[in-house]
């Protein structure tokens, strides 16, 4: 276990050399996605192999026009698009289709790549016909960039020291990994001394993640498009595997099936002001996501010097018990809360 520890870490820092900007032989940024601002609540990326139906879909989901052809690369650059749901803005950007060797620069697999790494989500677009075979290389590409998908970051903290040697505790029964193997990890990266402390059962990839930092977590869909050419049987199956969803853009079915599972998967939540003395405003709501929804986030996208002037909030609904009920500026919001903020004078 110690020596493919060594090994692990020894991948990863070759990966991350190569992704280097400096190393990268033939010139120019790597690393750098299409210069496309972001706009909106949350912005999702469509990632496949060439002509599985990137375009036609982005076309049919916002009504912003992407070519669409039966030759491979019709796609060239970013092509973004807007779709309004539940009152968020969601930007969906289509993509040039990516191939094996993409993020090492084959094509413009470099800059489709960094791109998903700004998105919030990521729709895999497979064609139904050869999904699974497009599915792994896919997902080899992406992890090999750094993005990890459907994951949460590893329980694991890591906290160097000055002297003491290396030190592994975990609350696991059987870890996956000794402390033999961490040390060896640690040392392919000069790390003498450091307190390592597991609390869930990750493996050395995930060690590796830790310490090498810059991993992103986002979660993903595998869109299983032309569903038009396979058997009801065919479909019954793939629609069972987790994460997957079959449409066909073409003729536009379960496109509002996409949508919907889009939504759950980005993970947001919607809250609507309320001006003192008036009605809340349930057409613009402010959105934010899960992991940072607080009253203090809620403030800060209203405008950056609010919290300057917080008192107290006044919340209606999940959230709170009492309607309205006082709360301050760390309490969490639920989807759908009423908030009002009264200012100190
Ligand atoms: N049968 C069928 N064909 C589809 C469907 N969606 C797209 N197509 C066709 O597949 C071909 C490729 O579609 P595009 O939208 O250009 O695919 P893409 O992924 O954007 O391709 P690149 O930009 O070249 O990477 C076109 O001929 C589309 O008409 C579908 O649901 N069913
Ligand atoms: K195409
Ligand atoms: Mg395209």
């Amino acid at each position: 276990m110690g020596h493919l520890g060594a090994l692990k870490a020894k991948l990863a820092k070759l990966r991350r050399e190569l992704l280097e900007p400096s190393t990268g032989a033939k010139g120019g940024p790597g690393g750098e996605g299409f210069d496309v601002t972001k706009v909106g609540d949350a912005r999702v990326g469509f990632v496949g192999f060439p002509s599985v139906g990137k375009s036609t879909l982005l076309t049919k989901l916002t009504g912003t026009f992407s070519e669409a052809a039966n030759y491979e690369f019709t796609t060239l650059t970013c092509i973004p698009g807007i779709v309004r749901y539940r009152g968020a803005k969601i930007q969906m950007l289509d993509l040039p289709g990516i191939i094996e060797g993409a993020k090492d620069g084959k094509g413009r697999g470099r800059q489709v790549i960094s791109t998903a790494r700004t998105c919030n989500l990521i729709l895999i677009v497979l064609d139904c016909l050869k999904p699974l075979t497009h599915k792994r290389l896919i997902e080899h590409e992406l992890e090999g960039f750094g993005i990890r998908l459907n994951k949460k970051p590893p329980n694991i903290t890591f906290r160097k020291k000055d002297r003491g040697g290396i030190n592994f505790t975990t609350t696991v029964a059987n870890p996956k990994m000794d402390l033999d193997a961490v040390k060896a990890v640690c040392s392919e990266y000069r790390i003498h001394n450091a307190d390592i402390h597991m609390t869930d059962d990750h493996d050395l990839d995930d060690l590796v993640d830790v310490i090498e930092g810059s991993r992103v977590y986002v979660p993903a869909i595998y869109v299983i498009n032309k569903i038009d050419q396979i058997t009801i049987e065919e479909l019954e199956v793939m629609d069972k595997l987790p994460h997957y969803c079959p449409i066909c853009a073409f003729h536009e079915w379960n496109l509002d099936g996409l949508v919907e599972m889009a939504w759950e998967y980005l993970d947001l939540v919607r809250v609507y002001t309320k001006p003192k003395g008036k009605l809340p405003d349930f057409n613009e709501p402010v959105v934010l996501h899960r992991q940072r929804c607080t009253v203090e986030d809620f403030c800060n996208r209203i405008h950056k010097t609010l919290i300057k002037q917080f008192k107290y909030a006044l919340v209606w609904g999940s959230s709170v018990k009492h309607r309205p009920q006082r709360v301050g500026r760390d309490h969490v919001l639920h989807d759908e809360d009423i908030v009002q903020i009264v200012k100190r004078i």
